[in-house]
């Protein structure tokens, strides 16, 4: 017999073609043989851009353009029958090569056969699923931690609508963005698996294309507001878009509609579980653009070997649900710009630390509500199976003791003095509120229960999934069955009997069925009315008439039953729907209370203390640490550091030494003042952070080779976006400006940066740099103060203090860090040499002295001037 494949094949082509003209035949529908001429079919009502996987027996196979493409991609061999390309992959290993595709960022089109296959007739088939990167559902491919989004990006005038679905959890959202730079920051932040836009859109192309990896244009006139509002009136079944904050929001209107077009008509896809919208306004939001998001190391590591936990993320990820995980993967990048909002979750985090057992118990117990947004998706886009209800039972049991530990709590978090804003200790609780959403579903857990067997299998059509006595029909076709099997395994011992033969046996297999097995050495003893079915090595299989009239019996009651308990499986899947948006609505304030939770334990595993939160633009904070670093410190203690911003203190001038922590302290105090603004406690002894409108930082170097721009060119880009853009609510940490140019330029730049910050723009500032003649500015500039990082020296070596203290410094102690990286001896012991004659005056090329020290004299020149004109630095 044929391997099944080749079976196929030569069926297939035995129908398709005999002869080297295929592609001529194809060519002509007339000619076609019906299986190409399906496939055919199928292909033409595809997407396409989608690589149609033909089911053909046990394999999927693809052909033409679409083996060509998929062949290198799957690693698997071109193949040609005539002159039509062909690949193929098994079907039970489709799953791994689906992925790779998907990865490679194509859509996948299924189509599988909808009745068995009889020799000589065409098999019915069809598409069931089209996937693509951002739709898809396959457990490998996604991080329990991250969303998998689709977003759909229209521009409309100046404006932007975004809108994103994830699937696998029905979360639904949309919003417009003002500037380039903000949409930027938005899809960086949300790093969309699948953007769809425009097709005609060149110039969003062009701003998108260097930037995010899997881009697909789609039909201009879906976008269209018109067309958009449409679409989405008629997915919810609603007059006016009114009541989802749509209402003059033509470009989030455009995106929310296509997205949802793009997912129903073009991937025909079942989007009944994206139960509602939110639209988003980013003025809610503190703002973080590109750049910080990404130097800030908020959710990803600057650099991809990096260790996981070295992000503000995974240092603060004490979830203990999947879904908590993607909620503060939410909050740390879209941190809140409104201190009611963030005191109301600062009274929840409270709460909890004045409560700790009860959040032990809280955490503990919520561990086992799992993945409910996935589990939902699933079972609500069709592909859940019995175990996503168990699962779905499980959490939903464990509702009513989390809303009595909660109920237990005291109902205000707030009190113990820290808050600044008296109007905050009213505020309602987060906690109750998000208790009140938590929904019991008595009745649904009880219908699960007596439904679904307690471990079901896997699959949904091999039976095993319904517990005896839920349906009175499944009952009887299962007692048919059994008592069928239990004449069988008499039959057995009935015929020993008969026949005197000790070890015959009754056995069955996918192919015979049930069959009588007799070893070589009996078979004299074999009755006349057995029938010869094959022979084997070591006996022969029979058959008897009333054997096979009992297989019958059970395999029906077996089919019908194993048909049943799918049909029945459905029907509580039904109920689980009817009820679909309360167990979202639970799902989602759980994923909150998750974050709240894991804010507490944070902060009580490493003390961190509740800052006051005002809006008088003061940034005070004693013992501050860097919250990342202190976890991953394993050599050195991690040092606090206090900070003082205010109407006195506007731009606080960091020197010291290479090494010594000036990076790490301003990065701190970003990450601390962002942190606070999430409405988390933060590592510190005690603080107030305002709030402020916006972050910017300019930090280390980077090539954008990518895009043609040099190390200073990115630098000054960056720059510039800072200076155009940052308010006096700012709050700036630069690192460094200027070393990327020599030295005279790079100082004159930062000099004059450090100038307009103050004057015009009258940002917080945090400013790192090695340019100590910067200090002087400290002089000049009423709200500019000089700091340095002490360290101390010990017999020509430094030990560093990483303690910032008052004051400026003019030593860098650069040949010392050279020498503690193992930079040779010789070298070192030259580069002190050419140091002292540097100090003293100007250098030969061969580093011997030739004049005076005109350098010193500039510099002396320049503390001696009047306050500025700020050009004066290097005249004369
Ligand atoms: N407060 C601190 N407590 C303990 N260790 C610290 C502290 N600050 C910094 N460090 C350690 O010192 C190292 C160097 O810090 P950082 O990169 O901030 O120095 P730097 O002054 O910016 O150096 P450079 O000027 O060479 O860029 C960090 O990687 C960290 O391990």
């Amino acid at each position: 017999m044929l391997p099944k494949r080749e079976f196929c094949r030569n069926f297939c082509f035995h129908l398709t073609t005999n002869s080297s003209v295929t592609y001529r035949l194809m060519a002509a529908d007339k000619q076609l043989t019906p299986m190409m001429a399906q496939y055919r079919r199928i292909k033409g009502e595809l997407p396409k851009d989608a690589i149609l996987l033909f089911r053909l027996g046990d394999f999927y196979e693809m052909f033409f353009e679409d083996a060509q493409v998929a062949a290198p991609l799957l690693n698997v061999a071109l193949t040609k029958r005539g002159v039509v390309p062909m690949c193929g992959i098994p079907f039970h290993a489709a799953n791994n090569y689906i992925s790779r595709l998907l990865k490679a960022g194509r859509k996948v089109a299924i189509c599988e056969q909808l009745e068995e296959a009889r020799p000589g007739q065409l098999v019915k088939r069809d598409v069931t699923q089209i996937l693509s990167p951002g739709t898809h559902f396959d457990e490998r491919m996604l991080a329990a931690e991250k969303n998998n989004f689709l977003a759909a990006v229209y521009g409309v005038g100046k404006s932007f609508g975004l809108a994103l679905v994830d699937l696998t959890t029905g979360s639904f959202k949309c919003t417009e963005l003002e500037t380039e730079a903000a949409l930027l920051a938005e899809l960086e932040r949300l790093r969309p698996a699948e953007i769809i836009l425009p097709s005609e859109a060149a110039r969003l192309h062009e701003l998108l294309n260097s930037n995010f990896p899997i881009l697909n244009g789609y039909e201009d006139w879906v976008f269209a507001p018109e067309t958009a509002l449409f679409t989405v009136r008629d997915h919810f079944k609603v007059a006016s878009l009114d009541g989802f904050g749509l209402k003059n929001k033509g470009a989030a209107t455009g995106a929310a509609g296509a997205v949802l077009h793009y997912l129903t008509q073009h991937l025909r896809r079942d989007v009944g579980h994206l139960t509602s919208l939110s639209c988003y306004q980013a003025s809610d939001y503190l703002t973080l653009d590109i750049i910080t998001l990404r130097h800030l190391e908020i959710l990803e590591p600057l650099h991809r070997d990096a260790a996981k936990n070295a992000t503000l993320y995974g240092a603060l990820n004490r979830t203990v649900t999947p879904m908590g995980a993607r909620r503060l993967r939410d909050w740390l990048s879209q941190p809140l710009a409104d201190a009611k909002a963030i005191g109301c979750r600062q009274n929840a985090v409270q709460t909890w630390m004045e409560n700790v057992s009860a959040l032990e118990q809280f955490r503990a117990q919520l561990t086992q509500v799992r993945d409910l947004e996935r589990t939902l998706g699933r079972l609500s886009a069709g592909t859940g199976n019995a175990r996503d209800l168990a699962a779905l039972r499980l959490a939903l049991e464990q509702v009513p003791m989390l809303r009595s530990i909660l109920a237990g709590l005291p109902t205000s978090g707030a009190g113990n003095g820290l808050l600044q804003e008296a109007e905050e200790i009213s505020e309602p609780s987060l906690l109750g509120e998000l208790g009140s959403q938590v929904v019991e579903l008595p009745d649904l857990i009880d219908q699960i229960a007596r439904a679904i067997a307690d471990e079901p299998p896997l699959a949904l059509k091999e039976g095993g999934l319904i517990r005896d006595g839920f349906d009175p029909a499944l009952d009887e076709l299962r007692a048919a069955s059994r008592s069928g099997k239990d004449w069988i395994a008499k039959l057995q011992q009935d015929e020993i009997e008969r026949t005197g033969i000790s070890s015959l046996k009754v056995r069955f297999n996918s192919v015979f069925g049930y069959y009588i097995e007799v070893t070589a050495s009996n078979l004299s003893k074999v009755p006349q009315h057995y029938i010869r079915k094959q022979t084997i090595a070591n006996g022969e299989r029979f058959i008897t008439p009333e054997l096979k009239e009992m297989e019958g019996k059970i395999l029906g009651a077996e089919e019908r039953s194993i048909k049943l308990e799918y049909e029945l499986f459905l029907r509580v899947r039904e109920v689980m729907l009817a009820r679909l948006p309360e167990i979202q609505q639970t799902a989602s304030a759980l994923a909150q209370l998750d974050v709240l939770g894991s804010f507490a334990e944070t902060a009580r595993l490493y003390s961190y203390c509740r800052p006051q939160v005002g809006t008088e633009n003061v940034v005070n904070i004693r013992d501050g640490r860097h919250p990342v670093l202190e976890q991953n410190l394993s050599e050195e203690r991690f040092v606090s550091n206090d900070t003082q911003l205010d109407q006195q203190v506007q731009v606080a001038l960091i020197t010291g030494p290479n090494m010594a922590g000036k990076s790490t302290y301003i990065r701190q105090v970003a990450l601390l003042v962002l942190l606070a603004h999430t409405g988390s406690f933060i590592p510190a002894a005690e603080a107030r952070v305002d709030l402020v409108d916006r972050i910017f930082t300019r930090i280390g170097a980077s090539d954008d080779l990518a895009r043609g721009q040099s190390t200073f060119m990115v630098e000054m880009s960056e720059t510039a976006n800072i200076l155009n853009n940052a308010t006096a609510k700012s709050l700036i940490i630069l690192d460094e400006i200027g070393r990327g140019t020599s030295t005279f330029d790079g100082l004159s730049l930062a000099w004059s940066i450090v100038e307009h910050l103050h004057n015009q723009v009258g940002a917080k500032t945090l400013f790192a740099t090695h340019y100590h003649e910067l200090t002087e500015l400290a002089g000049r500039l009423p709200r500019i103060k000089n700091y340095n990082v002490a360290v101390r020296e010990w017999n020509d070596q430094i030990v560093f203090l990483r303690k910032i203290i008052e004051g400026g410094t003019d030593k860098s102690y650069g040949i010392q860090v050279a020498r503690l990286a193992g930079v040779p001896k010789a070298v070192i012991e030259r580069a002190k040499e050419i140091l002292h004659n540097l100090e003293e005056s100007e250098l030969t090329p061969e580093g011997n002295v030739r004049q005076q020290a005109r350098h010193r004299a500039e510099r002396d020149k320049l503390k001696k001037l009047a306050p500025p004109p700020q050009l004066d630095l290097f005249g004369g």
